[in-house]
């Protein structure tokens, strides 16, 4: 069986982070395994405590899966302190990571905020150029850019920038309102457009995390990159459109639609 590794902050709700991812993992196939940067206090409606892992923790967590249970992909979400990115790109380099994608979680849904301006800019110099591919969202690619984004074109451009300063290839995601939920991928000097339809879901808590936990998964497998953006897209279109209602906020997505009927008929029996 082919594995994969999240390393995220926890999200005690279940809908984003560690959990998010592993469930994602499990349900596209792979073994997953988890090295937490941080624990977090948090619901739908949003963080109110934040813990995180000490840097020597953290490289505890990474030796004991470098050393028996090889990654075939590697996730990487919320890193909320230059120690512990420092300490991601040690690891990674010392093993010699293979398929990393790098979800660069800068905010949360409710709004808020997961990194210190400082982590960024250590981000960018450690652990962006070891990154197979980068999955910013909108605002984050703005970040990223330093341009502004609102049409497609600005988003092309801000791809192209960030793909060229960082050496490796750039999802720049549609989820935020400017067009159909199209996700942007520039490889190599081009660029390709994942097109997906906007489900009119409130409840997207996660989505950043479950798409790129999707992509690794299945670059684990050993589909390229293209393959697995696509086939991360219509994962996480299947987990949207499965409607999912929990929560007083932004709530989580259904990551088990795909397995769920082999449960329906019981669960529907037991609530009799
Ligand atoms: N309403 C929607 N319908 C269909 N796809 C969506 C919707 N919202 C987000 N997506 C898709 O979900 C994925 C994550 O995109 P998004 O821009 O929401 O990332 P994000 O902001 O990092 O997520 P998060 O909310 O976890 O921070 C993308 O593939 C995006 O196109
Ligand atoms: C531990 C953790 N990692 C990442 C996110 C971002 O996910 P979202 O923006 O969907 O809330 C989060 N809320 N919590």
């Amino acid at each position: 069986m082919k594995t994969a590794l999240t390393i995220a902050g926890s999200d005690c709700s279940g809908g984003a982070g560690i959990q998010a991812d592993i469930k994602t993992m499990i349900t596209n196939g792979v073994y997953a395994m988890s090295a937490i940067t941080a624990l977090t206090a948090q619901n739908t409606t949003g963080v109110t405590a934040i813990m995180e892992s000490t840097p020597e923790f953290l490289g505890e967590q990474l030796e004991s899966i470098f050393t028996d249970i090889y990654p075939d992909a590697v996730k990487i979400g919320m890193v909320s302190s230059s120690s512990l990115i420092k300490t991601i790109s040690d690891k990674l380099k010392k093993y010699d990571a293979k398929n990393i994608v790098v979800d660069p979680v800068m905010v949360a849904t409710s709004g808020a905020k997961l990194i210190s301006d400082e982590a960024v800019s250590t981000l960018k110099e450690h652990l962006f150029p070891l990154a197979t591919v980068l999955t910013p969202n909108i605002p984050e690619a703005e970040v990223l850019s330093e341009m502004k984004i609102s049409n497609e074109e600005e988003m092309i451009k801000a791809a192209e920038i960030i793909s060229e300063k960082y050496g490796c290839a750039v999802l720049c995601k549609g989820g935020h309102q400017i067009n159909d939920a199209n996700d942007l991928l520039f490889k190599d000097g081009t660029y390709t457009w994942y097109n997906g339809k906007r489900i009119n879901n409130p409840n997207t808590h996660g989505t950043g995390c479950t798409l790129s936990s999707a992509i690794a998964a299945n670059l684990a497998k050993g589909f390229d990159l293209d393959a697995s953006v696509k086939r991360a897209k219509d994962y996480i279109s299947g987990a949207l459109a499965a409607m999912l209602d929990l929560g007083k906020g932004s709530g989580p997505m259904n990551h088990a639609f795909d397995i769920q009927s082999k449960f329906t008929k019981e669960n529907s029996e037991a609530e009799q």
